[in-house]
Order: structure tokens, then sequence, then C-alpha cells
């Protein structure tokens, strides 16, 4: 069942999610894929595959995958994002990871469990509907 998958690394952790990505091509490029503005070209570029770009991070970007998943569009977010080195729009960041929660949205934030989410027959493989949350 083809899925929404978004895409988000901040650029200490960009060829990390680079070469996670190219090692799971045959699982992504079955889906849909959004990014971020930078990472989105990079993944464009190193997949040959069309990535939708919304606005870089720090321009919105996050913001605009939050609106995804508040409007029901998404149904996973790889977002390797920088525990190292504060990022300008940390707000945004902690929004985006934050409505991952308020929503139930399966979301990876390092290799190992993206490892696990996209091999995972639960998710992608079978007819697994989340839970969504009751306000
Ligand atoms: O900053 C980001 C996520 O918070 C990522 O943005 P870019 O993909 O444009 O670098």
């Amino acid at each position: 069942m083809t899925k929404t998958l978004a895409l988000v690394a901040h650029d200490h952790k960009k060829s990390e999610l680079i070469r996670w990505a190219i090692e799971h091509k045959a699982e992504l490029q079955k889906h849909r894929l959004v990014a971020t503005g930078t990472t989105g070209g990079l993944l464009q570029k190193a997949l040959t595959l069309e990535v939708k770009r919304f606005q870089s991070g720090p321009l919105g970007g996050d913001q605009q995958i939050g609106a995804l998943i508040a409007e029901g569009e998404l149904d996973c977010l790889i977002f390797f994002w920088d525990p190292l080195n504060p990022a300008p729009h940390d707000p945004d960041v902690k929004a985006l990871l934050r409505l991952c929660s308020v929503w139930n949205l399966p979301v990876a934030c390092n290799t190992a469990t993206a490892d696990m989410l996209i091999t995972s027959p639960l998710f992608f493989e079978g007819n697994y509907q989340r839970k969504m949350p009751e306000f």
C-alpha cells in the first residue's frame, strides 16, 4: 500500500540520511516522498526519484510538514535532527516532533529506528491503521 513519507535531516545529519535512503531505495520508491527543501534536493539527486520539496527547514519547511500531519496526509516521518548543534528554528523542530506525538504518527529520528520502520511488514505491507487520537 502506497504511503506518504516525509524525509528531513539537519545539515550534520544529511549524509547519514542520504546513505540510509540509498540503502532502502527499493522500498522508498514504492511510496510518495516529501522533504524539506535542501534535504529533498539531495535525495532527488541521490535516488533519482521524484521528491516533493517544501521550503527549507529554517524558512518554514518543518511547519509545512507539520501541516500535512494535521491534515491527515502523512503516514511516516524520518527526521534525523541534530542533537549536537543548535538550530535557529528549534521551535519549529519541536513543534514538528510534538505533532507526531499528538497524531500518533510513526517517526524515526535515527538510522536504527528508521531501519525498523522501513522494514516493518506491519506498517508497509499489512493493513495496519494507526490508532487515531480522539479529541
Ligand atoms: O532544517 C531542517 C529541518 O528542521 C531541514 O531543512 P533542509 O532540508 O532545507 O536543510
